[in-house]
C-alpha cells in the first residue's frame, strides 16, 4: 500500500534522513522508533507530503504524494506531535473546520461530525472550547481531525506524549480501533507501546533505518548467540560439572534466586552458538545425568536492549536482515554526507 523508496531530506549542517526504504501493508500498524533527533518527525512530514525530499519518493498505492499531492493526501491522515488546534474554536466548530478543509462533502458533514464525536469518546464536549480540553481530550480531537476524511493511512507522530498513564491507556486504545480500519504509522518513544500495539517495527538512527522487523521475530535476531535459561534441582557443583565440557553451550551460574540454596535449585544462563538451539540435547544431556529441570526458557534480547544496541555510538555495526529485509548500507550510519 505504502512504499518509501530512497526517501532523503537534507537539511543544512548534513541532518536530516537519508535513503529510508521500507513499505506497509494494508491493515499494518506499524512503530516507527528512534532517539530524540533521529529523524522520527521529519520521515513522517516527508511521507504525508508535508515536506518535500531532495531525493527518492512515496508512494501510496503506486501514486506519487509529492507528485499528486491534493489527490493522495486526501487519503492520508497526519496528526503531528502538536496538532495545530484552534484553541477559540468549540469541538464541534473545530470538527467542521477541518472536515471542509479535508473536503468532506458539505452534506455529510453534519454525521460524520458526530460519528468523530462518538468514536473518540468526545461526547458532551461538543461546545467546549478547545483551550479549556485537557491534553487527552485535546490528542482526542486532534485524533479525530486526522481521520474525519475517512482516510486509508493515519500517520501518527507520538500520540501518546505528554499524556497521563491513564489517558496513555485511552489513546492506545483508540489506536488499536483505529487499525482495525486504517494502515497505521505511529513514532513514539515507549517501546512497550511497540510490543503491544504493533506488528512491525521500525527503528531510525541518525537517519537512516537500522532495523524493520516483527516485534517478536526482533527478539530472537539471527545474530544473536542462542540463549536458555534453566532452573534445575540438585547442588550446583554437580550440575556445573555435568556442563564442564559441554559441545553445544558454556553454562553460568546465574546468582538471582536468594532462595536457591535453600531450595536446592540452581538457576543456569546457557550461552551457545547463534542460531542453534539446544534445548533437545540439553534436555537428553539432563535427563541422562538424572537431573530434573524445573523450567527451561529461550532467552530473547527485549526490545528495550535492541533499540539500545542499535542507537547508541556502534549503532548499526555488525546488523543481520531481519525478517529478510537488510538493514541499510552501515557505511552511511551517521550524519548524512
Ligand atoms: N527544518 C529543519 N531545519 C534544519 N534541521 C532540521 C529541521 N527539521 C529537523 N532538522 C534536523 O533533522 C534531524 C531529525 O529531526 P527530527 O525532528 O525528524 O527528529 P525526531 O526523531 O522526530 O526527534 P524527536 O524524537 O526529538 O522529536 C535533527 O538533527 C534535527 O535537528
Amino acid at each position: 500500500m505504502l512504499e518509501v523508496n530512497q526517501l532523503s531530506k537534507r537539511f543544512e549542517g548534513g541532518r536530516g534522513v537519508g535513503e529510508l526504504n521500507f513499505s506497509m501493508q494494508r491493515g499494518e500498524i506499524v512503530g516507527f522508533l528512534g532517539p530524540n533527533g533521529a529523524g522520527k518527525t521529519t520521515s513522517m512530514r516527508l511521507i504525508t507530503g508535508y515536506l518535500q525530499p531532495t531525493k527518492g519518493q512515496v508512494l501510496l498505492d503506486s501514486i506519487s504524494v509529492h507528485d499528486q499531492g491534493r489527490r493522495v493526501r486526501s487519503r492520508i491522515g497526519y496528526l503531528p506531535e502538536n496538532p495545530p488546534l484552534y484553541h477559540d474554536m468549540t469541538v464541534s466548530g473545530y470538527l467542521s473546520f477541518v472536515a471542509s478543509l479535508r473536503d468532506v462533502p458539505a452534506r455529510g458533514q453534519k454525521v460524520r461530525i458526530s460519528e468523530m464525536i462518538s468514536r473518540l469518546g468526545l461526547n458532551g464536549r461538543e461546545r467546549q472550547l478547545v483551550r479549556s480540553l485537557s491534553k487527552g481530550y485535546k490528542q482526542r480531537l486532534g485524533l479525530a481531525g486526522a481521520i474525519i476524511h475517512k482516510p486509508d493511512l493515519l500517520v501518527l507522530d507520538e500520540p501518546t506524549s505528554g499524556l497521563d498513564p491513564n489517558q496513555i491507556l485511552e489513546i492506545r486504545e483508540l489506536i488499536r480501533e483505529l487499525g482495525e480500519q486504517h494502515t497505521v504509522l505511529l513514532s513514539t518513544h515507549i517501546l512497550p507501546e511497540v510490543s503491544t500495539l504493533c506488528n512491525r517495527v521500525l527503528i531510525i538512527n541518525q537517519g537512516k533505518l537500522v532495523l524493520d522487523g516483527s516485534p517478536d521475530s526482533i527478539g530472537g535476531r539471527g545474530d544473536e548467540p542462542f540463549k536458555v535459561v534453566v532452573e534445575l534441582k540438585g547442588e550446583e557443583s554437580r550440575i556445573q560439572s555435568v556442563f564442564s565440557a559441554w559441545e553445544h553451550a558454556s553454562a553460568e551460574v546465574l546468582k538471582d534466586n536468594p532462595e536457591a540454596e535453600v531450595q536446592g535449585t540452581v538457576r543456569l544462563l546457557l550461552t551457545g552458538r547463534s542460531g542453534e538451539d539446544f534445548r533437545e540435547p540439553l534436555f537428553y544431556q539432563l535427563s541422562e545425568a538424572g537431573i530434573p529441570v524445573l523450567e527451561m526458557k529461550k532467552e530473547n534480547m527485549s526490545l528495550e536492549q535492541i533499540f539500545q544496541k542499535l542507537t547508541t555510538s556502534e549503532a548499526s555495526a555488525g546488523l543481520a536482515p531481519v525478517d529478510g529485509k537488510e538493514a541499510q548500507d552501515e557505511e552511511n550510519a551517521g550524519h548524512l554526507s
